[in-house]
């Protein structure tokens, strides 16, 4: 019989807190195997098969109809999948893994604290020194579509794909975004958030596929929705 594959997070916090997610459903979630081992079993629920992925793969397998469910940010799915609403179906935010996606540029940048103001410092930049004012980010679909709609110009997005914060210092970008939570990470590194400068409000999301073979399973799927809590989507 054909199983609903539900991907989840496959280590740390987002992990624990998925699991207790679905625990509080009377799902139980649990790796099996040795600790290094991706296998997971799922028990309390009728034909439902636990997958281990990366958060940051997830948006992929979603689309890719690979699984049917996934738990992942709502950050990632927004920046991985181009008409993300498309491709999935937002069934439930889960109430943890929340972060915010931020730019942020010099904490010294005294005339610099709204995009506006970025506007104004980009086109200088780009005067004075022949090239665009870079901004240091994972997330270029999302910064790009938000400074466009925005009418910030003049700025060129240089890939970083982890310690962002700190290319500021290490002279390989002007500016930043990136996720922040307790904003430790931009304090210590001097940098400061401009006013109008949040692009997204993340937390862990439950999504479904529009793509996955859904043929044999509205029953169990319409047990779990109602298990879960969440309206049966329209996929
Ligand atoms: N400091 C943070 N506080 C809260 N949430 C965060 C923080 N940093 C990242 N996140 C969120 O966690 C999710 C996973 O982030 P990320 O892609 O960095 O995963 P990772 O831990 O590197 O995992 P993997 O490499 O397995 O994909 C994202 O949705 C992101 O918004
Ligand atoms: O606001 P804070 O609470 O300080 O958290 C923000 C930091 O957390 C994330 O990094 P992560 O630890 O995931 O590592 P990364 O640099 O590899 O993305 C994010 O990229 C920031 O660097």
């Amino acid at each position: 019989m054909s199983a609903i594959k539900l991907g989840v997070p496959s280590k740390g916090r987002l992990m624990e807190q998925t699991f207790d997610w679905f625990a509080a459903r009377g799902l139980t979630l649990r790796r099996t195997g040795s600790e290094r081992e991706y296998a997971g079993a799922v028990e309390g629920a009728e034909a439902v098969e636990l997958v281990l992925l990366s958060a940051g793969e997830i948006p992929r397998e979603l689309a890719a109809g690979r699984i049917h469910l996934g738990v992942t940010g709502s950050d990632l799915v927004r920046e991985k999948l181009a008409d993300w609403q498309g491709q999935v179906a937002d069934l439930a935010p889960m109430g943890f893994g929340h972060a915010d996606l931020i730019i942020a540029v010099p904490a010294c940048w005294e005339d610099v604290d709204t995009l506006e103001d970025l506007d104004a410092a980009a086109h200088a930049f780009r005067a004075a020194h022949g090239h665009r004012l870079r901004i240091a980010t994972k997330y270029h679909r999302l910064l790009r579509e938000f400074l466009a709609q925005e009418g910030v110009a003049d700025w060129q997005s240089v890939d970083s794909q982890g310690a962002t914060e700190g290319t500021v210092k290490n002279l390989t970008a002007e500016a930043v975004a990136d996720i922040t939570s307790s904003g430790e990470t931009l304090r210590a590194n001097h940098l400061k958030i401009l006013s109008d400068g949040l692009i997204h409000q993340s937390q862990a999301t439950l999504f479904a596929a529009r793509a996955a073979d859904w043929s044999g399973l509205a029953a169990p799927f319409s047990a779990l929705c109602a298990q879960l809590g969440v309206p049966v989507p329209r996929l």
